[in-house]
């Protein structure tokens, strides 16, 4: 019955007829085809030799030889490589492009992602003479419309309706990008007031990290973006699309008209990527609540001597609190740094960048920011409350072990929470997980520091809440990814 269930779920044509990215190897650039020879330049500054599987597998779907037949929802594990898998395709693509108009659109839900994805743009996008935008709130409306659109000094004050497009274009308003990453409320924001700015000429609309973007409708961005690019033949810029196209054969719109809420994303878009979660990806984890937690914490930041680690939470407030009762231990001497939605996002892209640069050794995070996050030389991850939900621990899991790299996933758990973690380990197909004692010499070591009672009040109520039991578990999580298209878990000893 269950199987039945699952077979009569209606799949968009366009994704009828999957590609298996597992099937995939790496491959050299220099046996890549037709790829453009500053776009392989580009490459290799960044130290890049081989495509990964994923990157591979959209290359021929995109640029050849599939020539972007069909929209693309890509389905691949954390860290193996999503963003350059289709921001190469896209600016190799637009790399012949005559006009500057904005070509391709990069939707995603945080400022920092946004950040992140816009760097790796820019090296590549760059090498090409493509401009690449980023609209995120980062500066004032004022200086981010500045970096959009060149505004004629001519028609500053003057009247006219902003909806009119063929008068804009007349006027002079030219778009200052090709590319552009934006989060959806800036986008929307840039969409209701900015003059001169329009998705009219859109070919490319990327959806990263779709499940949550399309969870939150942020002002119906995706409605919106969709009703903008249909095309309007009586448009001033049809000559100069008309070029374009003629220049680039690929670039031809293509309209589909199906009767689902998923086929209307596909409906008036030419080329549509979409990033789904890492369905493949082993989920794990949860927490426990014992008034020696935080002991299990230190003695294993301790054990871990000081390696790059994320250490995540169930809240903003318990990434705080943590963050808080962490520095209490001076004896650690490690430096540790909150990272969550609670602060300013200058802050927290200030604290992004030093993690990044190796300034200090431990983030400890919430959930909500961490998605899509790339940092180099993260080598754990540290449930310190276990995950709810399978696909918050493959996106936690997902910070280590990536492009090709190893890493761990510690998860410390009570003895009231094994049967929920075995059920998630079970849903996430993890045969077993090996368990990590920490020596109780060390927690007793511990003890009388954190029993001296010089925390402050909100750590005590923060460690009355939790229950009474001593017994820890702490277990490990060993992800080995060998090739980038693929994350297995490794079994050391029996926690299953
Ligand atoms: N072909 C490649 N060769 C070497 N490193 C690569 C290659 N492609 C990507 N990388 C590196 O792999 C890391 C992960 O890439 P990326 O952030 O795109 O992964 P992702 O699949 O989007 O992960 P997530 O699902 O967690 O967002 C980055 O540091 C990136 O620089």
């Amino acid at each position: 019955m269950e199987e039945e269930k699952q077979h009569s779920v209606p799949v968009l044509p366009w994704m009828r007829d999957p590609v298996d990215v597992t099937l995939f190897q790496q491959l050299s650039l220099d046996s890549v085809p037709s790829l453009h020879p500053s776009l392989k330049l580009a490459l290799e500054n960044m130290g890049i030799s081989d495509l990964f599987p994923v990157q591979l597998a959209v290359w021929q779907e995109t640029v050849g030889p599939g020539n972007f037949e069909r929209d693309l929802c890509i389905n691949s594990p954390t860290g193996s490589g999503k963003t350059l898998a289709y921001a190469l395709p896209i600016v190799q693509l637009l790399s012949k492009r005559v006009v500057k108009c904005l070509r391709a659109l990069v939707v995603v839900p945080t400022r920092d992602l946004a950040l992140q994805v816009k760097r790796v743009f820019d090296a590549i996008a760059s090498p090409l003479g493509l401009h690449v935008g980023l609209a995120v709130g980062q500066s004032s409306v004022a200086d981010e419309i500045s970096q959009l659109v060149h505004i004629p000094e001519n028609v500053l004050g003057m009247c006219y309706d902003p909806e009119d497009v063929s008068l804009q274009f007349q006027l002079g308003f030219q778009s200052k990008v090709d590319i552009l990453v934006a989060t959806p409320g800036r986008l929307m924001d840039h969409i209701n007031t900015t003059k001169g700015f329009t998705l009219e000429h859109l070919h490319y609309l990327v959806v990263d990290e779709t499940d949550r973007l399309l969870r939150e409708a942020y002002q119906s961005w995706l409605p919106t973006v969709l009703q903008l690019t249909e095309s309007n033949d009586d448009d001033i810029f049809q000559a100069a699309d008309s070029l374009f196209h003629f220049s680039v054969g690929a670039l031809r719109t293509r309209r589909r008209c199906q009767g689902y809420t998923w086929n209307k994303l596909a409906a008036s878009l030419t080329e549509i990527v979409i990033r789904a979660v890492d369905s493949e990806i082993v989920p794990t984890v949860e927490i426990c609540g014992t008034k020696v937690k935080p002991l299990y914490l230190v003695a294993l930041l301790k054990s871990l001597e000081g390696e790059k680690c994320i250490v995540f939470t169930k809240s903003v407030e318990s990434a705080h609190r943590l963050c808080k009762l962490m520095k209490c231990f001076e004896d650690l001497k490690i430096d540790i740094k909150e990272y969550s939605g609670l602060q300013h996002q200058r802050v927290r892209s200030k604290t992004l960048s030093e993690f990044r640069k190796g300034a200090f050794q431990v983030l400890v995070s919430s959930d909500a920011m961490t998605r899509g996050i790339d940092v180099e030389g993260v080598r754990s991850v540290i449930n310190y409350d276990m995950p709810k939900y399978v696909k918050t621990y493959v996106h936690r899991a997902g910070r280590t072990a990536r492009a090709g790299h190893t890493g761990r996933c510690f998860t410390l758990i009570s003895e009231d929470e094994v049967r929920r973690f075995k059920k998630l380990m079970r849903k996430a197909e993890a045969s077993s997980c090996p368990e990590h004692t920490v020596p109780s010499s060390l927690i007793e070591e511990l003890q009388p520091t954190y029993e001296s009672g010089k925390y402050v009040n909100s750590t005590f109520v923060y460690i009355s809440q939790t229950t009474a039991k001593h017994r820890f578990r702490c277990t490990i999580l060993n992800i080995i990814s060998s090739t980038g298209h693929g994350l297995d878990l490794r079994e050391s000893s029996g926690f299953a």
